[in-house]
């Protein structure tokens, strides 16, 4: 595990490129599975998470291949069989196997997966997606044996009964290949699932409808790559350093963003009061003024995002009014905050599970802890803003999520070290 120093309290500027899309990577390295011939990926960002799925491809005698961005993924000589529990256990995005291996093979062997402990994230909706196509679905112990392998998948009418950006993607993956169309009714809407839909489509894929609430898949018999997919950049990472530069900024510019895939968190920002200017794919933070305080309703897109929620929440610390964070996502997201009052901060929970931001006029340096990534995310941010030296420990829940974060960090003349631990 590695743990996080940084010194805080001096003013940021400069620039920050922002990488390719944590959420939609991790679901494009499964989906590489279903190609009868090697992929490519560009803009992948380096994360922990690309790095598991890469030994997972490997214990499928997939070779993979990662440098300067791009990811090489070979599946020609590609084995079944029970995946690795342990790096399955790393990371949520694991489940897309179930979904591509079905797709693929018609049968999946694949423990629950892992990822942050932000409540609970049963997978009801995935395996009723995979049931509606033909699959026979067993659980036992911690396993999950997904089988159509008599009758193969035959495309069908899945009705999700709420929005799931997991389920939407599985239920794309295992009905790409599956004979006849399938209507997937009621899906999430985020970005990454049309770049999912992109990188199908570009390999010869029959998808329509992604990025609206119904999506609809003529199955084809098979997938093959003939370009390069660049992963589009990752709006919760933009969103951490738009956070960031509005609380300790004296100036900084946000590059390779999609301003469209920012607009709720771009608008809590202007109201709140920070002064932004938006060109093209880029976005330049003024030095902070005075701030008031918001109300903050997390919901699926094109809503404010969840994984935005607690990068917001050092920033509402320096308005000079109280804001509320209700998270209708993961309710009981809210592994920052013990960890945001070490360093002074004046926030609390109440009885509906909503988060109070009260204005906090100075945060100190303490020690501390990443429950998961975007906690960490968050504590990163205070520790930016605090006088002192702040520590964060279990800094791989960063690690997971955020591209070259040491790097990027210092590039805006941050005070930073991360220091790798054994476990
Ligand atoms: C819609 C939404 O905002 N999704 C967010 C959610 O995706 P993630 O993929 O984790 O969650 P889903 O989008 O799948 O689930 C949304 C909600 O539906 C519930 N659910 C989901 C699947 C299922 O089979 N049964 C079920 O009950 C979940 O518990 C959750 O309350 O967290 C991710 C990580 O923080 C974010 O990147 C996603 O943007
Ligand atoms: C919670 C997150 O990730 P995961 O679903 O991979 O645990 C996240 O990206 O904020």
């Amino acid at each position: 595990m590695s743990i996080m120093k940084i010194h805080g309290g001096r003013p940021l500027h400069g620039e920050v490129t922002i990488g390719g899309a944590k959420n939609s990577v991790v679901a494009l390295i499964p989906a590489a599975v279903l190609s009868d011939n090697p992929v490519k990926l560009d803009m992948v960002p380096d994360i922990l998470d690309v790095h598991n799925l890469m030994l997972i491809l490997q214990s499928m005698n997939v070779s993979s291949y990662f440098t300067d961005g791009v990811l090489q993924i070979d599946p020609t000589e590609i084995k079944t069989g029970r995946l690795p529990s342990k790096a399955i256990k790393k990371l949520r995005a694991s489940y897309y196997f179930m979904g591509a291996l079905l797709g693929k093979f018609h049968r999946a062997v694949v423990s629950f997966p892992g990822g942050d402990n932000i409540g609970p994230r049963p997978i009801d909706q995935h395996i009723r997606a995979f049931e509606a196509l033909g699959a026979h679905v067993t659980e036992n112990g911690d396993t999950v044996y997904i089988d159509a392998t008599e009758e193969g998948l035959t495309g069908a009418p899945i009705f999700f009964e709420m929005v799931s950006v997991g389920a939407t993607i599985n239920a794309m993956l295992a009905a790409t290949l599956a004979k006849g169309v399938t209507t997937i009714h009621n899906v999430a809407q985020e970005p990454e699932i049309v770049d999912i839909a992109t990188f199908l489509n570009e390999m010869g894929a029959n998808i329509t409808g992604a990025g609206t609430d119904v999506i609809r898949i003529e199955g084809v018999s098979h997938l093959r790559s003939t370009k390069t997919h660049t992963v589009i950049p990752d709006r919760i990472e933009a969103g951490t350093y738009l956070s960031l530069a509005a609380a300790v900024g004296d100036g900084v510019l946000i590059k390779n963003v999609v301003p469209d895939h920012l607009r709720p968190f771009l608008a809590k920002l202007q109201e709140m009061g920070v002064q932004l200017t938006v060109v093209d794919n880029t976005v330049y933070v003024k030095k902070r003024g005075t701030l008031k305080g918001v109300n903050v309703t997390t919901a699926p897109f094109p809503h404010f995002a969840t994984d935005w929620q607690q990068p917001l929440t050092p920033l509402l610390l320096t308005a000079n009014s109280e804001s509320v964070i209700t998270d209708t996502i993961y309710p009981k997201r809210q592994k920052h905050i013990t960890q945001l009052q070490k360093l002074g901060a004046k926030i609390s929970v109440n009885d509906r599970n909503q988060i109070i931001v009260h204005p906090t006029q100075e945060l100190h340096g303490a020690e501390v802890s990443a429950g998961e990534i975007r906690a960490g995310a968050a504590l990163m941010i205070a520790g930016l803003m605090a006088q002192g030296e702040t520590v964060i420990k279990k800094s791989d829940n960063i690690l997971r999520g955020y591209d070259n974060i040491e790097r990027k960090l210092m590039d805006l003349h941050a005070d930073v070290e991360l220091i790798n631990q054994l476990d």
